[in-house]
């Protein structure tokens, strides 16, 4: 397994700096939550600093190594193959990274829809990568205001009824996925 440094050094060849900027920011707000929640530290560190690796591949090499990796590809996933970054960047942490635990790529793989039975860790992940300070837009400010002071639970709820509200403006597919995971947090 690479130490953080070469991690860091490796994921700088694939993604663009503006990535890697949020995924420094995701993993120092990860750090954060996970010491607040009581999430463990190093698995929050590394699930935060990989959970991206996959996000620069096109629509159609995401749909080839997902294919590739036996990743099941569904309709929405078949439409909007972006969300397939999650579980090839969990393939591409265990295979070129050296990351063998469950609970970190499974942190990655959920990182975006997240699912109905997210461990303290899922949470974590999916709701740093939503707060992190360099995601700058009026209802994410907002938000990082909400969230402070509530449960865990309640502030991945939130942020998730965000990213669902956004993508439903913005007249996109909504995968059912992220409304079950809204709806157990209920
Ligand atoms: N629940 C969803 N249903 C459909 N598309 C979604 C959903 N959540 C996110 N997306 C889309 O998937 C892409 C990646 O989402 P996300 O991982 O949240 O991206 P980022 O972290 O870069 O903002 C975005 O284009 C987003 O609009």
């Amino acid at each position: 397994m690479l130490n953080e440094e070469e991690a860091i050094e490796k994921l700088s060849t694939m993604i663009d700096e503006d990535r890697l900027k949020h995924t420094l920011g995701v993993r120092d707000t990860a750090i954060d939550l996970a010491q607040k929640y009581g999430a463990d530290i190093d698995k929050a560190k590394w699930a935060a600093l990989l959970h991206d690796c996959a996000k620069r591949l096109s629509n159609n090499r995401l749909l080839q190594r997902a294919d590739e990796f036996g990743i099941v590809i569904d309709d929405i996933c078949q439409r909007v193959p972006t969300l397939l970054h999650a579980p090839v960047g969990a393939e591409i942490a265990k295979r070129e990274f050296g990351i063998d635990d469950k609970d970190i790529l499974n942190a990655i793989r959920f990182h975006t829809l997240g699912n109905k039975n997210m461990t303290k860790l899922d949470k974590v992940i999916f709701l740093a990568d939503y707060i992190e300070p360099n995601r700058r837009c009026k209802a994410i400010d907002e938000l990082r205001d909400r969230v402070k002071g509530k449960t865990l639970d309640e502030a991945v709820r939130l942020a998730c009824e965000n990213t669902i509200k956004y993508n439903l403006e913005q007249g996109r597919i909504i995968h059912p996925q992220s409304i079950e995971t809204r709806n157990i947090l209920i």
